[in-house]
């Protein structure tokens, strides 16, 4: 089975999604680091470097070009679902979980890390909620489509493995 995490930045899938993938005896790829592998350079940079639509042509070749094998646990990027026909994509070619936390909840997880995510670098607690708040808005229609939605708060591992065994 081909597990794709989806979700906003902070909700989770890196974290879980790697933890998730040894407690299942799962291989993890995480295709936020995969595409640092293959420019060579951080995410933060190859947006400041070529821009965010270069960023979006990427992660989708990214994506659908990956030779996963046949059992694994994939992070995607949060915004990867909501470009192109990224989602149907996933859709099709595994099980896709949507990791779903309020904007208030990711704002404060966000805190620390920002620096590392170059849409939220520049913002404080307050920016980040709305900014946050109106992003899910836009995504929310791309991440709804996922086959299983759960609850990020407060989410370990084991009961991210118990729902997803349980709806498939
Ligand atoms: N289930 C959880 N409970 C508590 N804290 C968590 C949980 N999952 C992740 N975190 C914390 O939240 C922060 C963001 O997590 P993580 O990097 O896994 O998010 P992400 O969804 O992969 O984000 P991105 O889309 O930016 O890659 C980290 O500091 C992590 O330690
Ligand atoms: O939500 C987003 O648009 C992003 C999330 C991260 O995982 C990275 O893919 C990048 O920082 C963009
Ligand atoms: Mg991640």
């Amino acid at each position: 089975m081909k597990i794709f995490l989806i979700g906003f930045m902070g909700c989770g899938k890196s974290t879980l999604g790697r933890k998730l993938a040894t407690k299942l005896g799962y291989d993890f790829i995480d295709l936020d680091h995969q595409i640092e592998k293959l420019v060579g350079m951080s995410i933060g940079a190859y947006f400041a470097a070529n821009g965010e639509a270069a960023f979006r042509e990427f992660e989708r070749k990214t994506l659908q070009e990956f030779n996963y094998p046949s059992n694994c646990v994939v992070a995607t990027g949060g915004g990867a679902p909501c470009y192109f026909d990224n989602m149907a994509w996933i859709n099709k070619n595994g099980t896709s979980v949507y990791i779903e936390m309020s904007a208030a909840a990711l704002a404060r997880r966000l805190e620390s890390g920002k620096e590392k995510r170059p849409l939220l670098k520049d913002m404080d607690q307050e920016e980040m909620t709305s900014f946050i708040e109106k992003k899910l808005e836009e995504r929310n229609p791309f991440y709804l489509q996922a086959g299983l939605k759960v609850n990020g708060i407060s989410l370990t591992p084991d009961d991210l493995r118990a729902l997803i065994l349980a709806a498939v």
